[in-house]
């Protein structure tokens, strides 16, 4: 008779395997968002980089970290890697709508209310740090599961070259 039980311990192992996949999937949802900022500034002549913002980002991470049980450096060195991913995420749109105007955005959105969302992306991003803290020791282990994460995501995602050089940059850090 075939077996309709499901393999046991391929399933648990797969789960845990699949451990940093929230994680990831943050990233790879706070880095989508950057197409969503690249569509808010294109055409505006508003810079990609905004130093300020990006200090109060920072500085928000910072407070948070360490009543949250996480390293306050270590968090500002992971979101400074969201950040530049999100700028090689806008700057890679801007030169792609700029070379081909008509997959150029047509309307823009608020900046004001795609920042509501990255920073509500912030704060489920520092939860999944600190769930994943026990996990995210330097090692093989870690870097295992963090390559399935990441290529399940890019997959799940259907990101393109462009978002997937970004991922590289927002997961470097991680384990
Ligand atoms: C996303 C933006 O663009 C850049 C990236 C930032 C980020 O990833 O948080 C912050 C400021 C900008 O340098 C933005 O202007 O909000």
């Amino acid at each position: 008779a075939v077996s309709t039980a499901p393999p046991v311990t391929s399933t648990v192992e797969t789960q845990e395997l699949r451990r940093l996949g929230p994680l990831a999937d943050l990233v790879i949802q706070r880095l989508l968002v950057g197409d969503l900022v690249a569509a808010s500034k294109f055409g505006t002549g508003k810079p990609i980089d905004d130093p300020v913002r990006e200090q109060q980002v920072l500085d928000a991470v910072r407070a948070q970290a360490g009543p949250l049980g996480l390293d306050p450096e270590a968090t500002v060195r992971f979101f400074q890697d969201q950040i530049t991913a999100n700028k090689i995420v806008q700057r890679g749109l801007f030169d792609r709508w700029t070379r081909h105007p008509g997959q150029a955005p047509t309307t823009r959105p608020d900046l004001n209310l795609i920042r509501q969302r990255l920073d509500e992306l912030a704060t489920r991003l520092l939860t999944e740090l600190v769930s994943t803290k026990d996990i995210r020791k330097p090692g093989i282990a870690c870097q295992v599961r963090l390559l399935v994460a990441q290529q399940v995501g890019a997959a799940q995602h259907r990101l393109d070259r462009l978002h997937r050089q970004a991922l590289d940059t927002g997961v470097a850090s991680i384990c």
